[in-house]
C-alpha cells in the first residue's frame, strides 16, 4: 500500500470507503472502495480531511479489512442468522427468525483476544426478533497480517459462535393455587399475565385449573396436566413463607427433580425450577403477577428454547440479578439478567 496527496490521485481507484461525519446528520461512506477518483470529488476528499489517501498494491501475506471481515463472518457464521452488506469495512448480523441468540462467550473472548480482530456482541440468551441485530465484526487496520485471519478460522473450526435457536410448541397447563381464588374471594389475576408472558414467544394450548391452598389438591392438579401430556407445568402463588404457602412442598410431592427453589434476582427471589424427567415444573411467586419483568423472563425463553435449565444457570443470574424497575422497561435491552 502506497500513500499519495489527493491531489495527485485522480484516476487512482479507492482502496477503502469513506466516511464522512456529521454529527446528528450524516454518518456514512461518502466514497465507496473501488470507486475511481475524479478531479471534483477532490474538494470533497479535502472537506473530510483527507490530504494524503491509500493506493492500493497487492502484498503476499496481507488482506484487505474487507477480505478479513468476510473471512471471519464465513468462520463463525451459525444457524439462522443473517449478515450485511460490507460498510466502512464492517460486517453485521441479524436474526433470520424469532428465538433465543446464543454465543459462545468463551470462543468470543478467544477471538477477540487475536490482535486486531474484532466481534462485538448482545448478550448470550437474548430472546430476539426476525431482523433484530446481533453481533457486527471488523479488523482495525486497514490492512491485517492474514496469519491472524487463520488463527481466528483455526479457533472456530467446527464450533458454531453463534445462533438463534427457534422455540419449541409447546402444551401448557397452569395450576393456579390460593384460598382466595378458589374460594371466589377475588378474581384470577395471574392467568392472564402467563398467557401474556407465553405468547411473547410462542402460540399453543394452555389450560388452567384453580385450586385451594391444600397440598394433595396442588399435588394431584400438576400430576392430572402431566398425565394429560402437558409439556410444561406452571403452578402460581403459595411460594413463600405463610402457612398457606403450599406449593413448593407440592411440587415436591409429585416427585420431581427439583433444580432449584430460590433465585439469586429480583423480583422473583422465591421461583421454582424443577423436572419431571424432561418436562419443567415451574413454582411461581406472586410477584410474577404484579412485577414488569422477575426470574421467570429469565428462565422462560430459555426453557421454550429447549435450554434444560441447571444449578449454575439458576445461581449465575445473580450477577445482574437485580431489575431496576424502570419507568419504561425495555427488557430484555437492560442489565437483568446477564
Ligand atoms: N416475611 C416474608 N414475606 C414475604 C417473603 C419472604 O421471604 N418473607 N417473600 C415475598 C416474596 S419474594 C413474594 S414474591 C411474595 C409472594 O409470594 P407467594 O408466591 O407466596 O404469593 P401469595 O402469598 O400466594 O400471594 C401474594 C398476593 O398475591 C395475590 N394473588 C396470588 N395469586 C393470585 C391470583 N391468581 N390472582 C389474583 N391475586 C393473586 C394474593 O391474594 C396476595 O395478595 O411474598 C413476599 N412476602
Ligand atoms: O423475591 Mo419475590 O419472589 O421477588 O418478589
Amino acid at each position: 500500500m502506497k500513500v499519495i496527496r489527493v491531489e495527485d490521485a485522480v484516476g487512482q481507484v479507492l482502496c477503502h470507503d469513506m466516511t464522512q461525519i456529521i454529527p446528528g446528520k450524516v454518518k456514512d461512506a461518502v466514497f465507496r472502495k473501488g470507486h475511481v477518483i475524479e478531479e471534483e470529488d477532490i474538494p470533497v476528499l479535502l472537506s473530510i480531511g483527507k490530504e494524503n489517501i491509500y493506493v492500493w498494491e497487492d502484498v503476499e501475506g496481507r488482506l484487505h479489512e474487507n477480505d478479513a471481515a468476510t473471512r471471519i463472518k464465513e468462520a463463525s457464521m451459525g444457524k439462522n442468522v443473517a449478515f450485511s452488506e460490507i460498510k466502512e469495512g464492517k460486517i453485521s448480523f441479524t436474526a433470520e427468525i424469532d428465538g433465543l441468540y446464543k454465543i459462545d462467550k468463551d470462543l468470543l473472548k478467544e477471538i477477540n483476544s487475536v490482535d486486531q480482530v474484532i466481534i462485538a456482541s448482545i448478550h448470550t440468551n437474548t430472546p430476539v426478533r426476525k431482523g433484530e441485530k446481533l453481533a457486527a465484526t471488523r479488523i482495525i487496520p486497514l490492512v491485517i497480517d492474514e496469519d491472524k485471519i487463520e488463527k481466528v478460522e483455526k479457533i472456530l473450526q467446527g464450533r458454531d459462535l453463534f445462533e438463534v435457536v427457534p422455540y419449541r410448541n409447546v402444551s401448557v397447563g397452569i395450576v393456579t393455587t390460593g384460598s382466595e381464588i378458589y374460594k371466589g374471594r377475588i378474581k384470577d389475576a395471574f392467568g392472564p399475565v402467563i398467557k401474556k408472558k407465553f405468547a411473547e414467544y410462542v402460540a399453543g394450548e394452555i389450560d388452567q385449573v384453580i385450586v385451594d391452598d391444600r397440598l394433595e389438591m396442588i399435588e394431584d392438579a400438576i400430576k392430572t396436566f402431566l398425565g394429560n401430556g402437558k409439556d410444561i407445568v406452571v403452578c402460581t402463588g403459595g411460594m413463600s413463607v405463610d402457612p398457606d404457602d403450599m406449593t413448593s412442598t407440592a411440587i415436591k410431592n409429585t416427585g420431581a427433580e427439583i433444580v432449584r427453589y430460590g433465585a439469586p434476582s429480583l423480583p422473583g427471589a422465591m421461583f421454582l425450577m424443577a423436572y419431571n424427567g424432561d418436562r419443567e415444573i415451574m413454582g411461581l411467586p406472586g410477584c410474577v403477577m404484579y412485577s414488569k419483568r422477575t426470574t421467570f423472563d429469565l428462565i422462560l425463553p430459555r426453557v421454550l428454547a429447549g435450554d434444560r435449565i441447571t444449578v449454575d444457570d439458576m445461581v449465575s443470574v445473580g450477577h445482574g440479578g437485580l431489575c431496576l424497575d424502570c419507568d419504561v422497561c425495555r427488557f430484555p435491552y437492560c442489565n437483568f439478567g446477564k
